[in-house]
């Protein structure tokens, strides 16, 4: 089983995203071993079906296979010994945001901002799709919006069965903390500490994490692990950051500008990770960017201007990034 697979919950609409406890998991013969959790008060027995990607394919059970369910302090466990026949390869069309209307207003003194005026917005599951447009068209709003770090003005914003515009403090919290990977243009690594410790940070605090060491190998810096981010160049900064990113296995990772800072070839590296992860986690993936070459390597180009989509572009295949022209 590969160092990303993960369990969620696709159902009930106030049910925590449930991640699936690594070490818990196991594949012996035709039987996959998998335990789901969730956060309580959740009434877990509202979710009837659980995805995880296996070998970068996703696959869905429904609870009535899952063979036990246990309470746990501060969480639920649904899980048990699975049969491998009972996994449904999960439908790629299945939608993991769901974007209506969206509007974000700032009011600044006696003006208004606009920076959202009516986004529209699907993305299926496993999509790698890039955000393009001009400086203040509102790609980071929207991808804020997105990951739950701001809220909408007025729209509906829905993360699989999530209303993302009606749920509470603390089912927004729990959605950042264990279903959202944010990378940001500056790496934000703490000096004085190691790659390893830096991802260690985020594994120490997350329900069902990889360990650092995974999460490092993942981007590629196994024999970077105890270098502090002085003596990493730009692109490993960048690279420790989505492994601090990715080491909770979230569902989503949602990147602005992470190749901002970078030249075009330390950028190919950090875009050889986002794009690794989408592929063989099938973590769904969303990058912001000014380079319209990045768009190659996506599913889909999403074009903003002044605060609408005006273009979207599907790329029949995505090219790979080492041809990619920069
Ligand atoms: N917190 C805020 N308060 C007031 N206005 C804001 C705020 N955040 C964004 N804006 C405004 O909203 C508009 C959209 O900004 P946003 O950062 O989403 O654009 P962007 O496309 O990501 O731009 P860039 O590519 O330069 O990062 C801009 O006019 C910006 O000034």
């Amino acid at each position: 089983m590969d160092a990303g697979t993960k369990l969620r919950n696709t159902i009930g609409h106030d049910a925590g995203p449930a991640t699936l406890s690594g070490p818990n998991l196991g594949i012996c013969g035709s039987i996959v071993t998998a335990f789901v959790f969730g956060p309580i008060p959740v009434d877990h027995s509202r979710i009837d079906r659980v995805s995880f990607p296996i070998d970068g394919r996703r696959y869905t059970v429904d609870q009535a296979t899952c063979q036990s369910t246990a309470q746990q302090p501060g969480r639920f466990r649904i899980g048990g010994p699975i049969n491998r026949s009972a996994l449904m390869p999960s439908d790629p069309n299945e939608t993991v945001y769901d974007i209506r209307g969206l509007t974000k207003i700032y009011p600044m003194g006696e003006v208004e901002v606009h920076a959202l005026r009516g986004v529209n917005l699907r993305i299926p599951e496993s999509e790698f799709v890039v955000l393009l447009g001009p400086s203040g068209s509102g790609k980071s709003t929207l991808l804020n919006i997105m990951g739950g770090l701001d809220v909408p003005t007025d729209g509906e914003v829905r993360y699989r069965d999530l209303d993302m515009t009606r749920a509470d403090a603390n089912r927004l919290t729990w959605f950042r903390r264990e279903s959202v990977g944010f990378v940001f243009q500056f790496y934000n690594l703490i000096p004085s500490l190691t790659a390893r410790e830096n991802v260690s940070l985020v594994t120490d605090i997350a329900t069902d994490p990889m360990t650092a060491e995974e999460a490092l190998d993942i981007v590629g810096l196994s024999d970077r692990l105890d270098h502090f981010p002085s003596q990493l160049s730009g692109g490993q900064q960048q690279r420790v950051a989505i492994a601090r990113a990715i080491a909770k296995r979230p569902d989503v990772l949602l990147c602005d500008e992470p190749t901002g800072a970078l030249d075009a070839h330390t950028g190919i590296t950090v875009l050889e990770a986002i794009s690794n992860i989408n592929a063989e986690l099938g973590t769904t993936t969303a990058v912001i960017t000014h380079n319209a070459a990045i768009g190659q390597i996506a599913d889909r180009i999403v074009s903003m201007r002044d605060g609408v989509i005006v273009d979207e572009t599907r790329n029949s295949t995505k090219a790979p990034v080492s041809s990619m022209s920069w």
